[in-house]
């Protein structure tokens, strides 16, 4: 793979910069501010997670996900009103909602019916590469946003990241490999999302997370995020001292996403 291989991420991306284009048309960025400014106050996202570490619980983020470029359609009985409640009854700290329509299939909508039907927390999942964005999320009531390090430059990634904590959000970073996690920890932040999954190819490989965290300092959360499907690699995690989940898929695919977030981490809710 050269620089110029157009990969998946950076045809989001460029997607990403139309769709605010066409956007901005629309909705300026002023009323999304004072949009911003009447939203409900935000749940504590950080908050949730480290209460339940605390407590040697699973902190675990559950996704809501109709589908991915990977993976194609994962869900056909999509109802996130009905999946947060059911993810906030087996006992989940925070929800997470896609809201990228054209490659996964996931809408605004969603995460505010989502929020609208639970109390918990909210993370944005989405590509967010502009401040308009930002105001957006907290417009239609986010509690977090999620920056990927592999999408952003040095200077984006600390601009977006006071903003969202200036708008009381807080800030999940993502970071796939050694060069994004040096990158990311001269930012003043708590969670540090590792993605198991190679944005560029797709590749999953729990060894992701492994291998990073010795380089992580202690003052960080740190969220093993994708490719978690078994038992065995919750416990494989928390023997590492890894506390705090992000699972989409494996709940997903389960005809009840509750039932199946309780059967596998049964042992540590
Ligand atoms: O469905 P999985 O393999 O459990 O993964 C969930 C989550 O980590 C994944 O959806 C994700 C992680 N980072 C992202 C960035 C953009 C879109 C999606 C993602």
């Amino acid at each position: 793979m050269t620089p110029d291989t157009p990969t998946i991420l950076k045809k989001i991306i460029k997607r990403k910069w139309e769709e605010i284009a066409e956007r901005s048309e629309q909705v300026s960025v002023e009323k999304l501010f004072e949009r911003a400014s009447e939203a409900e106050a935000c749940r504590g996202f950080a908050d949730a997670l480290v209460s339940r570490v605390s407590q040697n619980k699973a902190a675990i983020i559950a996704e809501i996900k109709k589908a991915s470029p990977s993976k194609g359609v994962i869900r056909e009985n999509f109802r996130p009103a009905d999946i947060a409640r059911s993810y906030e009854k087996a006992g989940a700290a925070c929800l997470s909602v896609l809201t990228d329509w054209d490659f996964f299939q996931g809408h605004e909508d969603y995460l505010v019916q989502a929020r609208e039907a639970c109390s918990l927390p909210v993370i944005r999942k989405d590509f967010i590469v502009s401040s308009y964005q930002v105001y957006e999320a907290r417009a239609i009531g986010a509690d977090c946003i999620l920056l990927i390090a592999a999408a952003l430059s040095d200077e984006s990634m600390a601009e977006l990241n006071s903003l969202a904590q200036k708008l009381g959000m807080d800030v999940l970073i993502e970071v796939h490999n050694a060069e994004e996690l040096e990158r990311t920890l001269v930012l003043e932040n708590r969670l540090l999302g590792i993605n198991n999954r190679n944005l560029h190819t797709f590749d999953v490989s729990l060894e992701t997370t492994s291998s990073m965290l010795k380089s992580i300092p202690s003052d960080r959360l740190v969220v093993t995020e994708s490719g978690i499907h078994h038992k065995t690699d919750i416990t494989a995690m928390f023997e590492q001292g890894v506390e705090a989940f992000l699972v989409g898929e494996a709940f997903m695919r389960a005809p009840d996403p509750g039932a199946e977030l309780m059967k596998l981490f049964v042992d540590w809710l």
